[in-house]
């Protein structure tokens, strides 16, 4: 049998970046999935506005749904400040080890923990486990039939408050229409859509940014 598209992702960031350096492996990921192997990373067009949220928002607690090979965790911790974390949820054993290694590379593992398991049982023991009191900043970018769900979890738990920033990705392709309906209809939302591109393609997408008003 032969490797996975996350395994070759791995060795192209072995092979291509410098260890150490997250842009580097960024870059890297970038190059090989633009030149050799599509993936679904957010990539370098809509990373660009999540850097300029993420840069807006300086979030002390950071999460994020759906690690998949930790691509956006680097993109998000490299720009954190020294003592502020990501909490990232990751259900597929196979995407989480390689993940690990990818964000290891780049030396962001002190920033970043990577958490094995379902966003809908793991959200409720944030608190508790985590030692979150909420977060600042939460990136959806797991299934997107779970963006719903997920935040409306958050609520109920507590882990938003006044202030707190959502940025959804895929909004448009493959697209997430109940969660957008959510947050553009709801009083306790402030929403903005910020139109990019599908990663690596010409394909219209992008991202939703939504302030919890408390
Ligand atoms: C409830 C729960 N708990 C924990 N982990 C969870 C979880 N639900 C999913 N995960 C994890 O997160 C990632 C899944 C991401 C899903 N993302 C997409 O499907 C996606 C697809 C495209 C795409 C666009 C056009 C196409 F033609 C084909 C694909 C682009 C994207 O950017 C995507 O994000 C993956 O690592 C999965 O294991
Ligand atoms: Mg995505």
């Amino acid at each position: 049998t032969g490797s996975s598209r996350p395994q070759r992702m791995l060795k192209a960031v072995q092979k291509n970046a410098t260890k150490g350096d997250p842009k580097s492996v960024i870059s890297a990921i970038d190059s090989y999935c633009r030149h050799k192997e599509w993936a679904m990373n957010v990539g370098d067009d809509k990373g660009l506005i999540l850097d300029s949220v993420l840069t807006e928002v300086n979030p002390s607690t950071a999460l994020e749904l759906g690690t998949y090979c930790g691509y956006s965790s680097v993109r998000i911790a490299r720009l954190l400040s020294p003592d502020s974390k990501l909490i990232t949820i990751e259900f597929n054993p196979a995407f989480a080890i390689i993940a690990r290694q990818i964000i290891a590379y780049a030396g962001l593992q002190d920033k970043v923990t990577l958490v094995e398991g379902a966003s809908g049982d793991l959200i409720p023991k944030m608190k508790e486990q985590f030692g979150i009191k909420s977060f600042d900043f939460v990136f959806l970018d797991h299934w997107k039939d779970r963006y719903v769900p997920d935040t409306k979890l958050l609520e109920d738990c507590g882990l938003l408050k006044k202030g707190t920033v959502l940025l959804a990705d895929n909004v448009i392709c493959p697209g997430a229409p109940e969660y957008l309906q959510y947050v553009r209809n709801n009083p306790r939302y402030e929403s903005r859509y910020y139109p990019s591109n599908l990663e690596y393609t010409k394909v219209e997408d992008g991202l939703e940014k939504s302030v919890f008003l408390g």
